[in-house]
């Protein structure tokens, strides 16, 4: 359904692997969703921390849910056919293993808010009541390592990630294994946590959320291509905003550190609280204009064209447009 009635506009969105709906149009999807939200779900998804507006759930989120629930049963579905074309040449039948699905996009874009709310909405669906959420910061080389290889100011780029552990990680857990663990980074100390590990014990769904998540495969020692952490997906979502709203959020989440857990006297930023707060906050945009801002442009907004949904958000941070892939 483009959303334009223009002749040569239509054209073009006709031939475009995307079909673009606007918040309206999404929005309307909602009727068909079965399982709206009751009260009690209303309340409990304001106790995840995150102030985020309950229409937002309802018109853009809860859609989602209904999308992947389905996305889910046709994987589903898929194995079955499989396992009747294979027969006994297939050593048994496949059985299910975790559908997968990837969220990416820049930092403070509200990756983590999007992949929390989806765990708790999917989560509601009888068919997978099982949902983990892994963040790709656990597998940032820790800093005496970054400091090592001089990409101490490079966290959140791509080089600055043990890029074979996490493809290793979610394939292990893709492939159905009974547990797999993954190392914990905590914002607090701003470091991995020694010692410390994340299992996950067959879920139905795994979300992924990471800047990098949709980064194309390295390339093996041998020249030859190897299969990327996006090969394991069965669904990504890429949270889009423009570059300036972004820094605002950024600064905005900052500000509000600075308050709060940056007051942990084990925290690495506890210093910003010591100094006023144009001081603090200078730091902070120099943070986003030499790491974040440049590791968006460079590495993180060209992996865009690569996932199944784009969520497009306003100044507000209410998404405005959706790009969902039809091919
Ligand atoms: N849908 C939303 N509504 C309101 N605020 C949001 C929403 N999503 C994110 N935020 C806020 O924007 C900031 C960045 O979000 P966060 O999820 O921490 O980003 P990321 O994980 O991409 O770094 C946070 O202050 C968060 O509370
Ligand atoms: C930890 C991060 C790299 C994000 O990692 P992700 O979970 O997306 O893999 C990022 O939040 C970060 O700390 N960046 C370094 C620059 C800064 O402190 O803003």
């Amino acid at each position: 359904m483009p959303s334009t009635t223009d002749p040569q506009q239509r054209r073009r969105a006709d031939n475009s692997p995307y079909v673009d709906l606007t918040r309206a149009q999404w929005s309307a999807l909602r009727e068909k969703t079965p399982l709206p939200l009751t009260a009690d779900e209303v309340e409990r998804l304001r106790g995840l921390g995150d102030v985020i507006d309950l229409d937002e759930v309802r018109d853009v989120y809860l859609p989602l849910s209904r999308l992947l629930n389905l996305y889910v049963g046709a994987t589903s579905n898929l194995r079955g056919a499989l396992n009747t074309f294979l027969g006994d040449a297939g050593g048994g039948p496949q059985t299910g293993t975790p559908f997968v699905i990837g969220v990416a996009g820049s930092v403070a874009v509200g990756k983590s808010t999007t992949a929390r709310l989806l765990r708790a909405l999917l989560a509601r669906w009888p068919e997978h009541p099982r949902v983990e959420l892994v963040t790709t910061d656990g597998f940032l080389f820790p800093n005496a390592e970054l400091h090592r290889r001089g990409l101490m100011s490079r966290k959140g780029f791509p080089e600055s990630y043990d890029r074979r552990a996490l493809t290793r990680f979610v394939a292990d857990v893709k492939s159905g294994r009974a547990e797999v663990s993954a190392p914990v980074y905590s914002h607090l100390i701003y470091d991995i946590v020694p010692g410390e590990r994340l299992t996950v014990r067959r879920p139905d769904i795994l979300i992924v959320e990471g800047l990098n998540v949709l980064q194309p495969a390295l390339p093996g020692k041998d020249g030859r291509t190897r299969l990327g952490l996006a090969d394991f997906f069965d669904f990504s979502v890429y949270v889009d905003a423009r570059t300036e709203d972004i820094e605002k959020w950024y600064l905005g989440r900052f500000r509000k550190l600075r308050e709060t857990a940056f007051q942990n006297p084990f925290s690495y930023f506890r210093k910003y609280t010591q100094v006023s707060e144009d001081e603090a906050l200078d730091y902070a945009r120099k943070m986003w204009r030499t790491i974040n801002k440049p590791n968006l442009q460079q590495n993180v907004a060209p992996t865009r064209g690569r996932a199944n949904l784009v969520l497009r958000k306003g100044p507000d941070h209410k998404v405005q447009r959706l790009s969902l892939r039809k091919l």
